[in-house]
């Protein structure tokens, strides 16, 4: 498998007009393989956006090399330009054009045939309100038209920021469908998100970032073998018992539907054995690999009670240890055994 899109050793500092340099790039690696949908996360701050943009030519990188299908960039950018469809930043349309005549007028910039506007606008599910103006769209109909405008040059590479922003459930799943045909014929979609489960469902592969640097990377399933925390799902008839006495008995546990979710749990028989005790039986005991906790836990991002987490702080140094928790309390949200109910 060829390396479309390869990083190494990305540094990226910003100069800021009070107080210290911020580093928003440590010395980040990442490599994305060919055919693949890539997940690219991480916390609010780690820097996703000031990849995605260096890697495109809108900031210069103090450190680093990064090449794109093969090509030297930021050197060889403009050889491989036409081979790429990105959005980094929700794209700003003339509200007074259609998305049709908007697409028709990049398709003449990029130098693309005119009857591959049809071809996207189907692509995206936007051919019946081609003729609408933009500003009669809602936000998940700007954004597949975004994505419309990426696919445009129908790219080897397909980079898109939080692609899934705006999207009903519908509109997610015709998303996940739209990459993965992408991905089938052989484009590389490199997409950034905070839906979790979104990028556990879509990607084949992910990078998880924390201030600036790679915390984890690979086949999404290796990612979730590796930081397995012992998560599983129990159902039982009497649920809100059942959580009291998995609690009592020093559990811990997230209520979640219609069922009890258990955490760092080393032997999935105990559970049986401390409901048993108090005649509640067990209908399902099943592991769940979830890519939100191998984030949290990567990241050291779990929510804590009556605190709002920090952003990744990028000033705070490392060998100080972490950064210290912000003082200020948290109404109106309601979080359950550490966790948001
Ligand atoms: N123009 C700028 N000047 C100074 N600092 C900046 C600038 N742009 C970004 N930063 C800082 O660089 C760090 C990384 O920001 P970046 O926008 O790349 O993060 P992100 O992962 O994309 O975040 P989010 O998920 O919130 O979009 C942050 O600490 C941010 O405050």
């Amino acid at each position: 498998m060829s390396a479309v899109l390869e990083i190494a050793g990305l540094v990226k500092t910003y100069q800021t007009l009070f107080g210290k340099p911020r580093v928003a790039l440590d010395h980040l690696d990442m490599e994305v393989y060919q055919g693949q949908i890539h997940g690219f996360l991480g916390p609010n701050g780690s820097g996703k956006s000031t990849t995605l943009k260096t890697l495109l030519g809108l900031l210069r990188a103090d450190a680093g090399h990064m090449r794109i299908l093969g090509q030297p960039v930021p050197r060889m950018l403009p050889q491989v330009v036409s081979r790429v469809g990105a959005i980094v930043e929700a794209p700003a349309f003339f509200g007074n054009f259609t998305a049709h005549k908007t697409l028709l007028l990049l398709a003449k910039a990029g130098g693309v045939p005119k009857h591959r506007v049809d071809v996207v606008l189907d692509q995206v599910g936007l051919a019946n309100r081609a003729e609408d103006f933009v500003k009669t769209y809602s936000l998940g109909m700007k954004q597949r038209l975004a994505v419309a405008s990426a696919l445009l040059k129908d790219p080897e590479l397909l980079i898109l920021d939080e692609p899934s922003n705006g999207l009903d459930p519908a509109g997610i799943r015709e998303m996940r469908d739209l990459l993965r045909e992408q991905a089938d014929r052989g484009a590389t979609v490199v997409i950034s998100s905070h839906i979790l489960a979104e990028i556990q469902q879509t990607c084949d592969s992910v990078t998880i970032i924390s201030r600036g640097r790679r915390v984890a990377a690979g086949p999404v399933s290796e990612v979730l073998a590796a930081n397995d925390r012992g998560t599983y799902r129990v159902r039982v008839d009497d649920l809100p018992r059942a959580a009291r006495i998995l609690a009592d008995a020093g559990a811990q546990i997230t209520v979640s539907g219609d069922q009890i979710i258990v955490h760092d749990l080393a032997d999935p028989a105990w559970v049986s054995r401390a409901l048993g005790l108090h005649d509640l039986w067990v209908r399902e005991l099943a592991p769940v690999a979830q890519l939100e906790d191998a984030f949290l836990s990567l990241t050291g991002g779990g929510p804590r009670r009556g605190q709002f987490r920090p952003v990744d702080n990028s000033e705070w140094p490392e060998e100080r240890g972490p950064a210290p928790e912000p003082p200020f309390e948290v109404t109106g949200q309601i979080i359950e055994n550490g966790r948001h109910a």
